[in-house]
């Protein structure tokens, strides 16, 4: 059974160990309605020819990234030029505010909050997304972890049938979360995902082992459990392992290549060729003996 067609069959909170769906009278509403994509009557406000926009929350290295960009080479979008791509991607990281001088003392040490949702710049992220349902282009900034401030570089997102929005907390401001068509959450094992942070924030993020062990213990977890966590509850479709759920991906590409088809009449075709089922082919993919998360 296809994503759409689940979705077509009323309210359900179905939890196969493979893949949660949890859908949402408004989201049923919204795709019942859309019998014609393109012109999906949002459960957001905007209606008509507005990019299909999709959340993408979950835990810090869960996922949210790999997951979104296996998506984009699913459908075939992710080495094309920026101005040809019909799915693009931001990062909620890029609406981290300007910190203030003792704050930015704070964080050169570890000792700021960037997992608590007054460390973004809600405001901005929900005009920017305005903007784009809106049909315009915009520029996002790229976000510099090393100097804990958004860098000198940003990116033009041009109008897009597709926009993922990833982040910790995209589904916490209201206002935001109200935005969205479709919110998946990426749900992975904490310990995979300390295990995962470590190495990451060493390598990419400058940091050492004391700094990114003390972050997490006195501001990651909490904070996670805090104001990630309980948003859990607003997703749409929920990822568990993230990007090594090859179901669950498959399943959310072929329901947005759905929606990409019904909307290209006047558009270039969409380069499908990596649409069919992924075959288990390791332990962890058929279940048997693959990671215990
Ligand atoms: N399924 C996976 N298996 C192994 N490593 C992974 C997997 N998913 C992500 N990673 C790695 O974990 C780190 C965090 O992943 P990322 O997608 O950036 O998470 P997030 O965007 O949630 O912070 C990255 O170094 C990434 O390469
Ligand atoms: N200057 C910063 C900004 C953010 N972080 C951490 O990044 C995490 C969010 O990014 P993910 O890719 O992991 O989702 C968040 O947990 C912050 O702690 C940081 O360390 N420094």
């Amino acid at each position: 059974m296809s994503l759409s067609e689940i979705l077509q069959k009323g309210r359900v909170a179905v939890n196969c160990g493979i893949l949660g769906v949890r859908i949402s009278r408004k989201y049923i509403y919204t795709h019942k309605m859309s019998e014609k994509p393109a012109e999906h009557t949002a459960s957001n406000g905007f209606e008509s020819k507005t990019p299909f926009l999709i959340g993408v929350a979950g835990g810090t290295a869960s996922g949210k990234s790999t997951v979104c960009q296996r998506i984009m080479e699913k459908l075939g979008q992710q080495h094309k030029e920026q101005t040809e791509r019909r799915v693009v991607c931001i990062s909620q990281d890029s609406f981290y505010r300007t910190l203030k001088p003792s704050e930015r003392l704070r964080a050169e040490r570890g000792q700021f909050n960037f997992d608590h949702p007054d460390a973004f710049d809600d405001k901005k992220l929900l005009s920017i997304l305005k903007d784009i349902l809106a049909g315009k282009k915009v520029e996002v900034p790229e976000y510099d972890y090393i100097s804990n401030s958004i860098s000198h570089r940003s990116h033009t997102i041009y109008p897009a049938d597709v926009v993922l929005i990833e982040g910790i907390l995209v589904f916490y401001f209201p206002e935001v979360r109200e935005l969205f068509h479709m919110k998946l959450f990426v749900d992975t094992d904490s310990d995979t995902r300390l295990a995962r942070r470590v190495p990451r924030d060493i390598m990419e993020r400058g940091r050492d082992l004391e700094q990114v062990l003390n972050q997490y213990m006195n501001f990651v977890k909490p904070a996670f459990e805090e104001f990630c966590l309980p948003t859990k509850k607003f997703a749409d479709v929920i990822i568990p392992r993230g990007a090594d759920n090859f179901v669950a991906i498959d399943l959310i590409v072929q329901h947005i290549s759905e929606y990409l088809k019904k909307n290209s009449s006047d558009k270039v075709q969409l380069q499908l060729s990596t649409l069919a089922p992924s075959v288990p082919s390791s332990p962890q993919r058929s279940g048997k003996g693959g990671r215990p998360h």
